[in-house]
């Protein structure tokens, strides 16, 4: 129905005004899609380019009904069906290296399944693995070359291994500009395919390519991205396919690389419940592995199934201790050993984890020694930070400081100056700033020895304002006393000693637990 009587522009003057309804139904004629497709030659095309842009691959009203669905989803910008690939460790850093991109599963995104089913019917004889990307600002893919190994169920066969054989990329974003970056860079010929709406790219696998990152003000990337698989080992998983294993590659390659890890629907699905946070230090943890001690990728996929199945992974601050220590203890890798290597080497692949490889380092030389844990109060005198630790990441921890602010601190400051552990010392100061009207001075004087007595500490004056003096009182607690109850306790004696000398006392203006060496 739309793939006759085109004018210049791809349409119709019947599909100009096509409800979505026919546009949908159009794309889920297997028939009308492939007699649409054969015209283009792609296979013959393919064989003998490798790599092809095709640009107006669908019909243009077919396109705009079916990816208008899918605009609509992705604008409403809340989580929903979408998975973010970005590595939130590091998003928020200046430089951060790995902001990736979100994705859906085809099915999930209305018009998304419609789309991705007629891109798959280009080779029907091929397993196809397609999805929905959205990039949005500072999302990207490094360069990477696509090759996986992925095993598939086949019925009475059992699992096969398959290769992907080709990839596709269908881009959905109407309007595209070449200014807003999401660039698609072919490495073998240097050419840059703007993803243009509607346009077709279809390669051959392995090539190495990458995406440059979607600039401030774009509107989301949309594509259908994903391979055709095809039984057997096209190629071997060389050691640069072992960057598919890193945090800031692709996700369809860091997909490919999980499914091809451990082919159990298990595995896929915890993995993404679990959290980027534990998905990336796995898949650290298991490079390192590979690397330091040659073991088999089998073997490390075993390790790395089981630790993840594990359901103490699901708690995100200790899982990556956990799978630490499951993954060496089985391997039985000395830690010395991967953080020399991790610290010395400047292959590739170490320095893709670019600024944060001594963080990286850091972060699994104290978890090693857990000089501190997550709920202790730390003190980092050389950053002026002091408060709870939050979470302790595999190159990141975040303080929560004393006015409640979330601190991350890179994992390589915690280890490079001293950092006191305010929980395991035994007493600790608290101190108190508070405001006090006296009605002369000799009831001030009073009031300030009363209150030292009470308080069974130091009041003194700090300021001397129009407003009124200004008291700093200070205590020392057990360690263990939770600083609300310490402050009330701190303010009701104060409060008491003011009313027996009628000075007025105002509510406290800053109250903090310290560590008594700073005083
Ligand atoms: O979106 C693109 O242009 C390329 C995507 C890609 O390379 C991938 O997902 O592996
Ligand atoms: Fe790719």
């Amino acid at each position: 129905m739309f793939a006759d009587n085109k004018d210049n522009s791809g349409v119709s003057s019947r599909t100009r005004a096509a409800p979505l309804r026919l546009a949908l139904q159009w794309l889920e004629s297997q028939s009308a899609v492939e007699s649409h497709i054969a015209p283009l030659l792609l296979q013959a095309r393919l064989t003998k380019e490798k790599l092809i842009v095709v640009d107006d691959f669908l019909p243009f009203e077919v396109a705009s009904r079916a990816s208008s669905l899918v605009l609509e989803d992705a604008a409403r910008n809340e989580k929903g069906d979408w998975s973010s690939m970005s590595y939130e460790e590091v998003a928020h850093e200046a430089d951060a290296i790995a902001h990736d991109f979100d994705y859906a599963e085809a099915e999930d995104i209305s018009g998304g399944e419609h789309l991705s089913d007629a891109v798959s019917w280009i080779f029907p004889d091929l397993i196809p693995v397609f999805s929905i990307a959205r990039y949005t600002e500072g999302h990207h893919i490094d360069a990477h070359d696509d090759k996986a190994h992925v095993p598939i169920e086949m019925k009475g066969k059992g699992e096969v291994l398959h290769s992907r054989k080709y990839a596709a990329i269908y881009y959905l974003t109407p309007t595209w500009k070449a200014s807003y970056g999401g660039v698609l860079v072919d490495e073998v010929t240097g050419t840059h395919i703007v993803p243009k709406f509607n346009r077709l790219v279809l390669f051959e696998v392995p090539r190495l390519h990458r995406v440059t990152a979607v600039r401030p003000n774009a509107p989301p990337r949309l594509s259908v991205f994903g391979w055709w698989l095809t039984p057997g080992k096209l190629y071997e998983l060389d050691l640069s396919g072992l960057t598919h294993f890193l945090p800031n590659e692709g996700r369809g390659t860091l997909r490919g690389a999980l499914f091809g890890w451990t082919h159990t629907d298990k595995f896929a699905d915890i993995i993404d419940k679990a959290g980027l946070v534990n998905k990336c230090s796995v898949l650290c943890l298991a490079w390192a592995a590979l690397n330091v001690t040659k073991a088999s990728i089998r073997e490390v996929r075993a390790v790395v199934a089981e630790s993840i199945v594990d359901s103490r992974f699901r708690s995100q601050t200790l899982s990556t201790l956990l799978l630490l220590d499951r993954v060496l203890t089985t391997l039985s890798v000395a830690l010395p050993l991967i953080v020399a290597y991790l610290s010395h080497s400047n292959g590739p692949r170490v320095t893709s984890i670019g600024g944060c490889r001594e963080s990286f380092v850091a972060g699994v030389s104290l978890l090693w020694r857990q000089p501190f844990a997550v709920g202790d109060a730390i003190e980092i005198p050389s950053l002026n930070v002091f408060g709870k630790l939050l979470q302790f990441g595999i190159f990141n921890s975040v303080i929560e400081d004393l006015d409640g602010r979330p601190v991350t601190v890179p994992n390589a400051a915690l280890a490079a100056g001293a950092v006191v552990n305010r929980s395991r010392a035994r007493l600790r100061l608290c101190r108190l700033d508070i405001l006090v009207m006296p009605p002369s001075s000799s009831q001030l004087n009073s009031f300030l020895e009363d209150a030292r007595r009470n308080v069974g500490g130091s009041v003194n004056i700090s300021s001397i304002t129009c407003d009124g003096v200004g008291i700093t009182a200070k205590v020392m607690v057990k360690n263990d006393a939770t600083f609300d109850a310490t402050k009330g306790d701190l303010y009701a004696k104060l409060l008491e000693s003011a009313e027996k000398h009628e000075v007025e006392l105002s509510f406290e203006k800053r109250v903090v637990f310290q560590p008594p060496a700073s005083e």
